[in-house]
Order: structure tokens, then sequence, then C-alpha cells
């Protein structure tokens, strides 16, 4: 049965590097948990206008220039939701809660231990990761994975994943831990291509898991303030890495690519369609260029991932 989802319309305000949340109210649902303000769209408003009018009446404030960061579909028992998060650094006032709520401006590293409704984790990985997704590539040495990783900070990439199939596990946690203070000092994360127990020898901010990997695991494997990546290719790849908690997920092949020449690609109609569907961040993958972060953005992607544009 196709299940009617309301639409919502929530708010990242921010100031800097604070967000503004409100408390819900003990007669809501979800009581005493903290959200980014919004409500429910009306007919015929478009989520901007919605927005601009629940921010008005409910933190007394005006706003503009919101730009979408990510869609949420989420099935409460009661009721199923899709939350349309938009962000802005665009206001005028001082937020107050004009209907009894408290309002208040956190760090955005605070975040992660308040409570929220269930469907927000989906938005804290949002905000947390960029819209870059570099794999490493080809390297001859220590030095040359170096010098590559130097040049992928220089660009602003916030999230590197290391990828080398030509090591042994050993061999990838030393590499990691020779590089991962230049990383965070850049702050960016870092991914290892690996398994659990890699990442425990090593300070990396998480793992991504190859799509065979995902069925090993009935269950998160890793921590909760442990990043879980998942690579994916199909609805059931999907679905699984949901299951086992995935924080964020790569879908390819989105466009032809000359390292997977034998998949064929899902095309951008059947990635947005899966998108639609999927309650975390998802990054392209295959066939991307630099230039192509708007498309993928238009296409409802966290942003876009790739080895050889962005490693060389
Ligand atoms: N505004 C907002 N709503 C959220 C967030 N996360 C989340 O799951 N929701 C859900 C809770 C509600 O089911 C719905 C918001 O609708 P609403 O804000 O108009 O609902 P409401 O205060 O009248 O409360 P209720 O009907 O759910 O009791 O979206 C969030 O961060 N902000």
């Amino acid at each position: 049965m196709q299940k009617t989802f309301l639409d919502i319309a929530v708010g990242v305000l921010r100031c800097e590097n604070e967000i503004c949340l409100s408390l819900r109210q003990k007669h809501q649902s979800h009581a005493d948990h903290w959200e980014f303000p919004g409500g429910k769209v009306e007919a015929g408003e478009s989520i901007e206008q919605a927005l601009k009018r629940e921010f008005i009446e409910e933190l007394g404030v005006e706003t503009d220039n919101w730009e979408p960061l990510i869609e949420i579909p989420w099935h409460y028992e009661k009721v199923s939701v899709r939350l349309h998060v938009y962000q802005s650094y665009d206001f005028d006032g001082t937020p107050h809660g004009k209907e009894g709520q408290l309002v208040r401006w956190f760090n955005q590293t605070e975040l992660k231990a308040l409570t929220f409704p269930e469907a927000n984790q989906g938005i804290l990985s949002a905000l947390e990761l960029g819209d870059r997704y570099a794999i490493s590539g080809k390297f001859s040495d220590v030095e040359d994975f170096s010098a590559k990783l130097a040049k992928v900070l220089n660009d602003g990439i916030k999230l590197i994943q290391l990828r080398a199939k030509g090591l042994d596990e050993a061999e990838v946690v030393k590499l990691a831990q020779e590089n991962i203070d230049a990383i965070h000092q850049a702050g960016a994360k870092l991914m290892l291509n690996g398994t659990p127990e890699m990442l425990g020898q090593t300070q990396a901010d998480g793992i991504q898991l190859a799509s065979n990997q995902l069925f090993a695991y009935d269950a998160r494997p890793i921590a909760q303030d442990k990043l879980l990546g998942a690579s994916t290719h199909n609805q059931e790849e999907v679905e699984q890495a949901l299951k086992i908690g995935a924080d964020f997920i790569l879908l390819s092949p989105v466009l032809p690519t000359a390292t997977h020449p034998d998949m064929e690609a899902l095309g951008w109609d059947v990635f947005r369609e899966m998108v639609k569907a999927i309650p975390v961040p998802v990054f392209a993958l295959g066939g991307m260029k630099a230039e192509r972060l708007n498309q993928g953005k238009q296409n409802g992607a966290q942003g876009i991932a790739a080895i050889s544009e962005f490693w060389n």
C-alpha cells in the first residue's frame, strides 16, 4: 500500500558555527526532543514560503535565501512525513519562542549529544559531510600518497576515503595513521575502505563498507560516534545499508565509468527516484566531474564522489 507523506518544511537557521533549535513541547509528538524549526507545508505553498511563515509565527524572525539541504522520507508509527530540509544564514531579528517553546543556538559540534526525532539522523549527517567525497586512486609510494592527499586537502575536500586494493590490512592501517594528522588539521575526515577491526586500530573517522560486505552484518558494526558509509548499486543493497544503520550511501555507477565498464549506468532519473526513498545523504559516484556537482544536487544528491577527478 502506498503511504501518503505529510510534507514538512524544516529550517536549519545558521549563524556562523551555530544552529538555531527549538524544544518540542509536552502536547506535541516527540515531546522534549530538539527540532529544527518548521512545520507542515500548507496547500499551495512552496517550501520556502512555508519556512518564512513558520519562522515568523514560531520564532518572530524574517528569513530569506533558503537553500535545499536534504529530503528525508520517514515512517513514524502514526504518520509518515517527508522532511524538506533547507538551510539559510539570512535572517532579521532575534529568534525567540513565540509559542512558549525553548529556543537556543547550539554549536554544530554539540548537536550529536542532543535528542532529536528519529528522522533527524540524516539531517545531522548531511550537516557533517561536505559535498565532495574523494576516493584515493593510484599512488607509487608513501610519499606520492601524501603528496596526492595534500592536493585533495588543498582543494578544500572534507571527506576522503582511503582505498588501496594493492595493500594488505596492516599496510592500510599504517598509511592511515601516517596521514591522519594532516587530514584532521585540514578539518577533513578519513573513511577507511576496510573492516570495523581496522577502524579500531586507527584514528580514522569511519569505514566505507563495500557492497559485498554489507550482507555480513545484521546491525551497525561500529560505534555511533564513527561514520558508516555504504557502497551500493541497487535497491537491495540500499535497503541492507539502511538496515545496518549507514550514515550515508554511495550509489553507483550513475554515469558510465572507465573503472567499471561492465556495469550498466543507472542514469540520473533512476538515481533521483532511488534517492527520494533514502533518509540519509547519498553521494553520486561513477563518471563524476566537478562540474556535475550542481546537477547531482538537483537530482537529490548530497554531493559527488570520484577517484580520478579528485585524485591526481
Ligand atoms: N519542525 C520539525 N519537524 C520535525 C523534525 N523532525 C521530525 O521528525 N519532524 C516531524 C515531527 C512532526 O511529525 C512533523 C512536524 O509537524 P508539525 O511541527 O506541524 O507538527 P506539530 O508541531 O503540530 O506536532 P504533531 O502534530 O506532530 O504533534 O515533522 C524537525 O527537525 N523539525
